[in-house]
């Protein structure tokens, strides 16, 4: 049996269209949504990853701004900068780039944005509405993951969903999403004695842990919907997720590849939130 492929490419330029549909009808009335994406440091991924949020932007008609910072800038000067995008009108999204450099307190930088201009979830508030079902912005990755499922058709109600990894950012909000929708679900994480035991019942397996080969075609049950959110590099220095792709394809009913899963609709999900927050703002 050969898995299905869930392309993100395809489905990032499907949800795109509508993003820019929707942004169009907003510009119209005078409320173009924007986006500031501040980089702070010369983190050389970091570079690409934002200059690739940018441009999504322009592509979908959204505004944005990149704020570019050295490494030494002062945790004081960043939260200033962060108070003055939550003032100012024509922001309706803030993303502070992550990592940031050891001497700034992420935590603190993260909850200086105004929880209505967070469009990457990483809130304390956001995350606490997520956990008990109120309205917020739901983390960019997992949200993507979600659509993901929806747009194969696959209802995660009454299924055993696994969760490998417990990050803020993708594991836990990936639990509550799921479990909102009805899965029974379990996190997996590096003190799991026997993952393979958990993940051979999952009818949804996501992982998002950050090493290569975590999820092998032994460890997958035939058909299972197989979720990769890993991003590392391979001895060639290529992309690469946290499953075994040729293995796992070969048990899977669906896969997702790396690259054009996952991460194309990280950005999508990041418009989404993007042109929300400014639609709220315009009401
Ligand atoms: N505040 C903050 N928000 C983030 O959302 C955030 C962050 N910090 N720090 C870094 C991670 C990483 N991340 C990615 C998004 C898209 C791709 C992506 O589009 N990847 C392409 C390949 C890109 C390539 O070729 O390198 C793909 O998977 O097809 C990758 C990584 C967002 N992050």
């Amino acid at each position: 049996m050969t898995a299905q492929l869930i392309d993100g490419i395809a489905l990032s330029r499907q949800l795109r269209a509508e993003v820019a549909l929707r942004t169009q009808a907003l510009a119209a009335r005078g409320h173009t949504p924007g986006l500031a994406v501040v980089l702070v440091g010369d983190n050389p991924a970091s570079q690409v990853y934002v200059r690739n949020k940018v441009k999504a932007c322009h592509d979908a008609g959204l505004h944005s701004v990149l704020e570019q910072y050295p490494a030494s800038m002062s945790e004081a000067e960043l939260l200033a900068r962060v108070h003055a995008l939550n003032e100012d009108p024509s922001i309706h999204g803030i993303l502070v780039q992550l990592p940031l450099p050891a001497h700034i307190d992420a935590h603190k930088v993260i909850e200086a944005i105004s929880p209505l201009k967070d469009v990457d979830g990483f809130h304390v508030g956001s995350a606490g509405a997520l956990m008990v079902g109120q309205p917020g912005f739901k983390p960019c990755t997992p949200y993507g993951c979600m659509k993901m499922l929806e747009s194969i058709g696959y209802s995660p109600k009454g299924r055993h969903a696994v969760v490998i990894g417990r990050s803020n950012i993708v594991g836990k909000p990936m639990a509550m999403l799921l479990l909102a929708a009805n899965a029974t679900v379990t996190v997996c994480h590096s003190a799991t004695p026997d993952l393979a035991h958990h993940t051979r019942q999952a009818d949804i397996v996501v992982a998002a842990v950050g090493r290569r080969n975590v999820l092998t075609a032994d460890m997958v049950k035939p058909g299972a919907v197989v979720i990769d959110v890993g991003m590392n590099r391979d001895e060639q220095g290529k992309l690469c997720g946290d499953v075994d792709f040729a293995g796992v394809s070969r048990v899977a009913g669906w896969i997702t590849p790396v690259p054009g899963g996952v991460g194309p609709m990280t950005i999508t999900m990041l418009l989404v939130n993007t042109l929300e927050a400014a639609e709220r703002a315009a009401r």
